[in-house]
């Protein structure tokens, strides 16, 4: 059994939208198909995989060192003991090889996106779903189908008023979701305030706001919106800081007591380790966002997850960042609290396979081997152009 060939294209995602920090105008992704020699239901096995939004593509990195690093392997050397299947593990240290620790930049996102598609192939090869496979060998046996889903939007546009943003928030709650996420930090407190109370004023009973201001504060700022923010109810106050300010993390528990989420920027074992240790996070409200595809993927969230429990922390308080299929199956497999999901960007990367309904904030993973890609007409018509 081997890896015969590793495709890889750089396709666009973007929109006008912005955050605090950044807008999408030229946002990219790299999209990779692992092809193998393994055949089943008379088909050719092809693992499919691709980084989350705010990355960009990262075709230079795996065209330079990563696809060749996994070619000319002796092909032995990628597969479990028994030589049924490819090990998602022997694969990573092969792309890991002769890199240094630390400084983890974009090539755990291009790490992530590799390691995305093989665990692809490997459910594939093995016939189940991802989240099966996952809880299987790593978790309790039986996963839960049921994952906990949130609808994030609520970017800064031009010309988006107060209603317009009501409007997109009453969108996401017909659609089926409870909670949902919009911006902050792209605007005056003042005026933010005012689109937070905007899109307060239109949740029912059980449903509930996130505020994400994508690092942009700086200590005072920060402490300026936890006061102002205490106020509301909140489901969670997101990544106020600069990702790797871990004590203005840490400080802002004496002004917010209620439920904080970060991690989306940090990208490896290690970083998430640091700010367990030093982000003064509370394991009984908090929430942690490390994104796979963005971070060394499924091998590195392993070894991330094993460093929670050594902390003190269950997976049930991680929802990922990136709103994939990937996270999804992991979240199913591995017992974490949910994922995120964007029903209207990032299309056709995001979302669910078709048919699939949100309903009262949860989603049911249908039974499709791999991760599920090719039950998602769009998104499946972008990887069969690209490994044909
Ligand atoms: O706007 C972004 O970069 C995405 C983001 O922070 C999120 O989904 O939490
Ligand atoms: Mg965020």
């Amino acid at each position: 059994m081997k890896i015969l060939e590793i495709r890889e294209a750089t396709l666009p995602i973007s929109s006008p939208i912005r955050n605090a920090y950044i807008d999408f105008s030229k946002m990219t992704l790299s999209l990779v198909a692992v092809v193998t020699d393994v055949v089943r239901d008379g088909k050719r096995v092809i693992g499919y995989g691709f980084n989350s939004n705010g990355r960009y593509g990262q075709g230079a990195l795996m065209r330079e060192r990563f696809i060749p690093r996994v070619l000319e392997a002796d092909p032995a050397s990628l597969v479990d003991e028994a030589g049924a299947n490819l090990d998602p593990h022997k694969i990573w240290n092969c792309l890991f090889t002769n890199e240094k620790p630390g400084g983890h930049g974009e090539r755990s996102v291009a790490i992530g996106t590799m390691d995305m598609a093989v665990w692809d192939a490997v459910a594939k090869i093995a016939g189940v779903p991802l989240f099966q496979l996952l809880a299987d060998r790593y978790g309790n046996g039986t996963p839960d189908r049921k994952v906990f889903v949130y609808a994030a939007g609520g970017y800064y546009y031009p010309g988006k008023d107060l209603a317009k943003l009501q409007d997109e928030m009453r969108g996401y709650l017909d659609r089926g979701y409870s909670v949902v996420k919009m911006k902050i930090g792209g605007a005056p407190l003042a005026d933010d305030l005012r689109r937070i109370e905007s899109v307060l004023g239109i949740l029912g009973n059980g449903q509930r706001l996130c505020v994400d201001a994508n690092g942009r504060f700086d200590m005072d700022t920060a402490i300026a919106y936890a006061k102002a923010l205490s106020q509301y109810p909140l489901f969670w106050y997101e990544e106020a800081g600069d990702p790797l300010d871990f004590e203005l993390q840490a400080v802002l528990r004496s002004y917010y007591p209620g439920p904080m989420a970060t991690g989306e920027n940090l990208f490896s074992m290690q970083d998430a380790r640091n700010l367990v240790r030093y982000g003064g996070m509370r394991p009984d409200r908090d929430w942690l966002q490390f994104d796979c595809a963005l971070s060394y993927g499924l091998v590195e969230y392993l070894r991330t997850l094993d460093m929670l429990r050594q902390h003190g922390w269950s997976a049930s308080r991680c929802i990922p960042h990136g709103g994939h299929q990937m996270s999804l199956n992991i979240a199913a497999g591995l017992g974490l609290g949910g994922n995120e999901s964007y029903p209207d960007l990032f299309q056709p990367f995001g979302g669910f396979p078709d048919g699939v309904k949100v309903e009262d904030g949860y989603v049911t993973m249908p039974d499709l081997p791999g991760i599920g890609f090719e039950g998602k007409a769009d998104l499946y018509e972008q990887m069969r152009k690209l490994a044909s």
